[in-house]
C-alpha cells in the first residue's frame, strides 16, 4: 500500500500525519511501528489519521496512535500539528481563526494564528477539564496511600520503587499521567542520575525510572510519566510517554503538570512550562478548563510503501 504522509511536529514531539478522509484505512502495529521507527522507517512518536468527524460541530477527527501501536486517548502538541495540517490545506479557512477539533477525549475548541502566508504558526487548545478521582484517571491507590483526605485525589502520594519511593499527583487530560515534583535533587540516590555529580532534572535516568513507573502495577491503563521541578517563575519537566519512551515534549503531560503544580501549592494556575523541546504556556483557568499555547511546525512530506 503506498501512503502520502505529511510530518509535523510540536516542539519536537513529531507524528506522521495520514489523510485518511476518504481511504478508512486501519494499520496495523506492527504498521504502525515501522513508520515511526527512526532507522528503518519514518520517524516519529505517533501516527496521526486525519477523518472525518460524525459531530457536525468538529471539522475532522484526529485519530492516535502511540509509536508501539497503541492508541491514545489524546495528544496535546498532536492537535495543534493536526490544526496546522487542516489549516495550512485549506480545510479550515485561516480567516476563521478557530476550529473545533474531535478527538477520542471530545471535541477540542482551537483558536489559531497564521502567518501572512495563511499557514499556522501557534495554537491555542481548550484541553477542557482535568480529571482527578482516582478511578477516572485510572490509578489503584489504597485510601490510606492517599495524603489528601478530604478529596481523596492522589496528590504526593508515595509510590514504591526499588530505589525508594516517590510521590505521585496523578492527573487524567483524556489520558493518564502520573506527576513526580522533585523539589531537591540531593534527596535522590546517586544511580538514578547519568552523572551523580550533577544532579539535575537534565542527568536524570528517566529511562530507567520512566520506564518502570510507566507500567506499575498501581496503573491499570499504564500511564505517561513526567518528572518536574518548580522553579522561580516556570515549571520544568520531563516527560516518559506511554508507549513511545522519553518524548521532547507533551501537550497532555504539560497540561496534567501545571494543573498538579497548582493542586499541590508549588505554583499558580497559569505557568510557562519548559520542556527538552521548547516552551508551552498553559493556564488551568476559573471555569476548570486547561487551555494550552504552543506552535505547530510541519518538517517535511512524502510517500511510505507498506
Ligand atoms: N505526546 C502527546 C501525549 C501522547 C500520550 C500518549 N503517549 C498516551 O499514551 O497517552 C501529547 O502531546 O499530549
Amino acid at each position: 500500500m503506498e501512503l502520502d504522509f505529511v510530518k509535523l511536529h510540536g516542539l519536537g514531539n513529531d507524528f506522521v500525519f495520514i489523510d485518511d478522509f476518504s481511504r478508512d484505512i486501519e494499520l496495523t502495529q506492527e504498521q504502525v511501528a515501522l513508520l515511526c521507527d527512526r532507522h528503518f522507517g519514518i520517524g516519529a512518536d505517533g501516527v496521526i489519521m486525519v477523518r472525518p468527524s460524525k459531530r457536525s460541530e468538529c471539522a475532522a477527527y484526529m485519530h492516535y496512535i502511540n509509536a508501539d501501536g497503541t492508541l491514545a486517548q489524546m495528544c496535546g502538541n498532536g492537535v495543534r500539528c493536526f490544526a496546522k495540517y487542516l489549516v495550512d490545506r485549506g480545510f479550515v479557512l485561516a480567516s476563521d481563526g478557530s476550529f473545533v477539533a474531535d478527538t477520542l477525549a471530545g471535541p477540542k475548541p482551537i483558536s489559531f494564528e497564521v502567518d501572512k502566508h495563511d499557514k499556522l504558526t501557534f495554537a491555542t487548545v481548550d484541553m477542557g477539564h482535568p480529571v482527578l478521582e482516582p478511578q477516572n484517571v485510572p490509578v489503584d491507590l489504597p485510601a490510606n496511600a492517599l495524603t489528601d483526605d478530604e478529596t481523596g485525589f492522589v496528590k504526593d502520594s508515595a509510590i514504591e520503587s526499588p530505589w525508594g519511593a516517590f510521590a505521585f499527583t496523578c492527573v487524567s487530560m483524556g489520558n493518564p499521567h502520573a506527576i513526580c515534583f522533585i523539589d531537591d535533587f540531593s534527596t535522590l540516590p546517586d544511580e538514578l542520575f547519568v552523572s551523580a555529580s550533577d544532579k539535575c532534572l537534565a542527568t536524570l535516568d528517566l529511562n530507567r525510572i520512566g520506564a518502570y513507573y510507566e507500567s506499575h502495577l498501581v496503573f491499570p491503563e499504564k500511564t505517561n510519566v513526567e518528572f518536574a521541578h518548580v522553579g522561580n517563575d516556570a515549571i520544568e519537566m520531563r516527560v516518559f510517554e506511554r508507549g513511545c519512551g522519553e518524548t521532547l515534549a507533551c501537550g497532555t503531560g504539560a497540561c496534567a503538570t501545571n494543573v498538579a503544580a497548582a493542586l499541590t501549592g508549588r505554583a499558580s494556575r497559569e505557568n510557562d512550562v519548559i520542556l527538552r523541546g521548547g516552551t508551552l504556556h498553559i493556564k488551568w483557568d476559573a471555569d476548570d478548563h486547561v487551555m494550552m499555547t504552543g506552535p505547530a511546525t510541519e518538517a517535511f512530506q512524502g510517500t511510505v510503501e507498506l
